[in-house]
């Protein structure tokens, strides 16, 4: 059977699946059109990112799974890929405690402006102690407000109310009981956790029903000292909103992992602002867990092929045609 590794991949995770496949590997794989000459024999793909729809599908007749390195799955059309009988996989659960650490990192880097005040430093314009010029503001007994209280979400909160003593508040389609029972987590609806959270933070998958969930009327929602925080996709935001409440002062900050853009375009004026910390979807990227995410992700595709279900196969119902 012929697979396609589409993504950087350790090599010894690259040997075992050559125990059992031919693989093609194509580390620098930008769109489909890069596997053209192996889609049509292939049975597996394995990689992240890569837009999965009908464009790369009538080109790959064989093709029985296609694992994504990656827990977020917007990339991929479900519903063709089911209509097809092809396997989709995920990676959850592998990555939650790293994001988490990075979104709360990014939160804590917002308020305390760890970045803007980086450069001040570096750029030599430390000349005396600090004044009310370079404060802050507190992280810790403030009201955090996770839209989208999942996997992810938990980790968060998780920190927020044994590491920080936060007040949080969330709001998903239906409850979190073990959010609210481990961590206090209170349930809310989207306005109300606007109003009243001193940081929000959307953890959502990308959906129809979430793209541009917070725009202009949510910025105009939250506090003026409020400090947003995006660790799910660039499109749940309405970005050219994001950079109007930032320049009308409507919000005090913003803590970006993702754009509606990926890589960021450099006129994107967001990176003009210093009150905005900045990273390139860094959320799971350790080493550790970028092994981790590898290896599950190997896992789901060799199950797969093999004729057993994957641990973390999305369109379940593949498996009950
Ligand atoms: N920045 C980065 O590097 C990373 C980003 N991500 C992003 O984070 C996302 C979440 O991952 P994970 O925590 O594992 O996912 P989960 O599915 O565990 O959690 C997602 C949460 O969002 C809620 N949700 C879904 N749709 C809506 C909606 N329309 N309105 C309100 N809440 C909604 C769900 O609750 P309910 O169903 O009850 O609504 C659920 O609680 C990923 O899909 C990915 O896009 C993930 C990893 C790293
Ligand atoms: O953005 C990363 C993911 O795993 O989803």
């Amino acid at each position: 059977m012929k697979v396609i590794v589409y993504s950087a991949m350790p090599e010894d995770l690259i040997e075992s699946l050559r125990e059992h496949f031919e693989i093609k590997h194509i580390p620098d794989c930008h769109t489909y059109t890069d596997l053209l000459p192996d889609l049509k024999e292939a049975e597996g793909l394995l990689g992240s990112g890569l837009r999965v729809d009908s464009g790369l599908l009538d080109h790959a007749p064989n093709l029985k799974i296609v694992s994504n390195i990656s827990v977020g799955y917007d990339n991929l059309d479900i519903p063709e890929l089911t209509k097809r009988g092809i396997m989709a996989t995920n990676t959850p659960g592998v990555l939650d405690d790293t994001t988490a650490d990075t979104i709360f990192g990014m939160m804590l880097a917002a308020a305390r402006r760890f970045t803007e005040l980086d450069r001040f430093v570096k750029e030599g314009r430390w000349k005396a102690p600090v004044s009310q010029a370079e404060y802050g503001i507190d992280v810790h007994h403030k009201t955090l407000g996770i839209i989208g209280m999942g996997r992810i979400g938990g980790k968060i909160a998780k920190r927020a109310h044994f590491g920080f003593d936060m007040n949080i508040l969330y709001h998903n389609r239906s409850r979190n009981m073990e959010a609210e029972n481990r961590y206090g987590a209170t349930y809310c609806g989207l306005d109300e956790l606007l109003q009243k959270s001193d940081f929000v933070c959307l953890m959502t998958p990308l959906t129809p029903e979430t793209r541009h969930l917070i725009g202009e009327r949510e910025f105009r929602l939250m506090k003026k000292t409020a400090v947003f925080v995006n660790g799910s996709r660039g499109q749940t935001v309405d970005e050219a909103a994001l950079i109007r409440a930032l320049e009308r002062k409507t919000i005090y900050a913003a803590g970006m992992d993702v754009f509606e853009q990926e890589p960021v375009s450099p006129d994107n004026p967001l990176l003009k602002m210093e009150n905005v910390v900045t990273l390139p979807h860094i959320g799971s990227a350790t080493h550790e867990t970028r092994y981790a995410m590898a290896k599950l992700a190997v896992e789901n595709l060799t199950k797969g092929l093999l004729g057993q279900c994957p641990p973390s196969l999305i369109n379940r119902e593949i498996f009950q045609i």
